[in-house]
């Protein structure tokens, strides 16, 4: 039988997020006031998949970054330091609120000039763009119903060997529910099998947090 991914408890989840780069002071500050959001806290990505952003962008030498849902702004943070002195980050959300907390931190990082915050509907932002490939690395973390529509905005303007995120592609196992019609669900399926075959690229999801695809532009 093919080697199926170990199940995470509690204490291996905690075991595998103190064995990686553990998240920096500022970092830490702004995980503490999302958490003061309440439930909208869990909107934010884990310490452990900002840990894998980082150094896949630093991996992958990314110069140029795009982020569709920024949110209070941990994923950015962890995108533009693997982006590193000189990168450039471009985020879209539509939240003003939200995106204040953002860009506090930013600044309290030091990495404020290095990221344009485009806020209002992201669609009309990407599509605002140049059609043409800009872009070293994009993350796809916004409204599901939309995702689609980001994603073939997206592929034309990420260079060629560049990296493609999209987060909650496994949609808390919602994907494979058959008894769920939810319109999300199914937007979230779309993306997947849209994906599955588009032969621009080359693509795996990866099981951390609520599942992440990994897509390489050919
Ligand atoms: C899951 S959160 C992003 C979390 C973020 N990546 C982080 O790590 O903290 C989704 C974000 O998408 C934004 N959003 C929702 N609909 C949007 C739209 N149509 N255009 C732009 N942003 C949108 C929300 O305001 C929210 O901040």
């Amino acid at each position: 039988m093919t080697l199926r991914p170990t199940p995470l408890s509690d204490e291996l989840y905690d075991y595998l997020c103190a064995h990686g780069t553990p998240p920096d002071a500022v970092q830490q500050d702004l995980i503490a006031e999302t958490a003061t959001l309440g439930h909208e806290a869990r909107l934010q990505i884990s310490p452990d998949e900002g840990a894998f952003l980082t150094l896949l962008t630093r991996l992958i030498g990314a110069k140029t970054a795009l982020e569709v849902g920024t949110f209070t702004g941990y994923s950015a943070l962890a995108i533009v330091r693997g982006l590193g002195a000189g990168g450039r980050l471009t985020c879209c959300d539509i939240s003003e609120e939200w995106t204040r907390i953002a860009r506090r931190h930013w600044a309290a990082a030091g990495v404020a000039d290095q990221i344009e915050l485009r806020l209002g509907p992201a669609l009309d932002t990407l599509r605002s763009m140049p059609d043409e490939p800009a872009f070293d690395l994009a993350f796809i973390d916004a409204d599901y119903l939309n995702y689609s529509a980001y994603w073939e905005e997206i592929v034309p303007r990420v260079t060629p060997g560049g990296a493609i995120l999209v987060d909650n592609v496994l949609y808390h196992a919602r994907v494979i529910d058959p008894a769920d019609s939810a319109d999300t669900t199914q937007a979230v399926r779309e993306l997947n099998e849209r994906i599955r075959r588009d032969d621009r690229v080359e693509a795996t999801m990866i099981a951390i947090a609520d599942g992440l695809t990994l897509a390489r532009k050919k």
